[in-house]
């Protein structure tokens, strides 16, 4: 009987070891991809890196050791180089979002960011496509231009009103993307919001995405998806035990507040205001808000139908895709043109916004138009060069393909995890000689050809950013408008600190300072 029972366990642990170790190291289709072994045996040995919030740096560093291919988990393999890039994520590719993205489905409802399926996202892409194209965002009888233009107005104003602001730019700055996106998005008689015009009410928004404890839920909800979703369905008994026991890694509620609650608001406020009745002889013409488009769409009887909800979820998204992401490179800009070792660079920056005619500003305000701030070269540069150093979303973009295929000589089965990095295509030395030195200038040479290739700040191909031309668009007006009025240097507390940003559950900050400071931790 002792027999037959060690032999029973001998067999299992057999099949456990071939099946957990074994397998994976020498029998897994991708078993000749270089990495770690730890990382080709468990999937924790990622999320342990997760936690640690050194994920993105991790891989960064195994591609330094392994090369353009390196396996990261049983499943998944990144890549770093452009022929990678171009199958992956090029045009047409085939490839497509992972579940990962479904963490951002809000209302139960998909969006554009979530989407998996091709068609179904380009369905979706193509009721937005135009509203976003830079010809709508800089076109004076669209939303976007005069949105922009009013709200640069009032951050200078603000910087002249409190001028505790111009000491820490970077709450201000969260202030005037929502004011831009939310304006966009909902327009102002719906949820666009004036916080940089001191209500409280929307600047409070913000506390939500600023809640640190959002990361953890992020970490939970990647790697422990079924126990997180279980933690918050409790209810009665069972929720006062798990909330007493310290399970949940954030307070309830923790999904739908701040933000998301105000696009579900703004549709309700929305909806009863403008109503089907008289919908389509009101607002229209002086609100094309995107709410209003997708509205418009819903109406059409065209395609699939959207309501309020599908509504308010695409909403709520690029709201919270618009936020952080170009506030936090305005701040990098700010706090990298302020750094003594800079000073160049923003003299030529102010001799550039310093020439632009009188003509081309506003009458109200005297600031730069958005259309002639796009055009300046050695700002563009600036911005590039600090999109580069300072991604916002630096981390890799998951995607997976319904059938093999082979990259950079590895055949990947269908299903396989792959993706690429900013923070590791934007480091690469070859292409970037001093990778970690902010060199706007590098970006002006007639060579920067190849530098343009390894540019992926905004993500490529069909799921490439659709903000892009909106973000650039606030950029650009209002670095434009500060520096015409102001030189900026960097604060006492500030010396030798690099600020730090997180984004999804990593902290980024600027490697050749000594010492970095946390502003937020961001949901997106
Ligand atoms: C500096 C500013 C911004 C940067 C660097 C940025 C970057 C990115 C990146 C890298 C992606 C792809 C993410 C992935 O596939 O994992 C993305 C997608 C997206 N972004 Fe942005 N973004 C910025 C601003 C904005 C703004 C202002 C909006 C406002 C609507 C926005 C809306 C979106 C949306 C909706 C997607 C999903 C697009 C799709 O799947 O077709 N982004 N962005």
């Amino acid at each position: 009987m002792l027999s037959i029972s060690v032999t029973a366990f001998v067999a299992v642990l057999i099949f456990l070891l071939y099946c957990l170790i074994y397998s994976p190291l020498y029998t897994s289709p991708l078993h000749k991809i270089p990495g770690p072994k730890a990382y080709a045996i468990t999937k924790w040995r990622l999320a342990l890196d997760d936690y640690r919030g050194v994920r993105t740096r991790s891989i960064h560093a195994l591609h330094q050791k392994y090369g353009k291919a390196v396996r990261i988990s049983p499943n998944e393999v990144s890549f770093s180089s452009l022929s990678a890039l171009k199958t992956i994520y090029g045009a047409g590719s085939g490839f497509e979002r992972t579940d990962f993205y479904r963490m951002f489905d809000v209302y139960g409802r998909q969006n554009l960011f979530t989407f998996a399926g091709v068609k179904q996202h380009a369905d979706r892409k193509k009721l937005l496509a135009h509203a976003y194209s830079k010809s709508a965002i800089l076109s004076p009888n669209a939303i976007a231009k005069p949105l922009i233009e009013r709200n640069v107005n009032s951050y200078l104003e603000l910087l002249e009103r409190e001028k505790c602001v111009s000491e820490e730019i970077f709450q201000s700055l969260h202030w005037f993307s929502l004011d831009s996106i939310t304006g966009f998005l909902y327009g102002d008689q719906h949820g666009g919001t004036r916080a940089l015009r001191g209500d409280l009410e929307h600047r409070a928004l913000l506390y939500d995405i600023m809640d640190p404890s959002r990361r953890l839920l992020s970490w939970y909800g990647v790697h422990l998806k079924a126990y997180t979703k279980w933690l918050y369905t409790r209810t009665g008994l069972m929720e006062r035990i798990v909330a007493k026991l310290g399970l949940l890694p954030m307070k309830k509620p923790a999904i739908y507040t701040g933000i998301r609650a105000h696009a579900l608001k703004a549709w309700t406020g929305f909806k009863t205001t403008t109503g089907p009745e008289n919908f389509s002889t009101t607002a229209t013409a002086q609100d094309p808000s995107i709410m209003q488009k997708l509205w418009r769409y819903s109406q059409s009887g065209k395609g699939d139908l959207l309501d309020g909800l599908d509504i308010a979820s695409e909403a709520a998204d690029h709201s919270l895709a618009g936020i952080d992401t170009t506030s936090d490179t305005l701040m990098f800009a700010i706090w990298v043109l302020s750094l003594p070792v800079n000073k160049i660079y923003q003299e030529r920056l102010i001799r550039e916004v310093d020439n632009i005619p009188v003509v081309d500003c506003n009458a109200e305000g005297g600031n730069p138009r958005a259309e002639v701030a796009d055009k300046l070269p050695y700002l563009d540069a600036i911005i590039k060069e600090t999109l580069r150093l300072y991604a916002p979303l630096p981390a890799s973009e998951p995607r997976s393909s319904l059938v093999d295929i082979e990259i950079d000589g590895y055949l990947i089965p269908a299903g396989t995890v792959v993706s690429m990095s900013p923070y590791t295509l934007h480091r690469n030395a070859e292409v970037f000689p001093e990778p970690l030195k902010f060199d706007p200038e590098r970006w002006l040479n007639e060579d920067c050809v190849e530098m343009k290739k390894w540019f992926w700040a905004f993500s490529s191909g069909g799921r490439m950013c659709i903000g892009l031309h909106l973000a650039m668009a606030e950029m650009t007006t209002l670095l434009a408008a500060i520096y015409r009025r102001y030189t900026t240097s960097e604060c006492k507390r500030q010396r030798g600190v690099s600020p730090g940003i997180t984004s999804r559950f990593e902290v980024f900050y600027d490697e050749s300072q000594p010492r970095f400071k946390i502003l937020m931790a961001t949901g997106a």
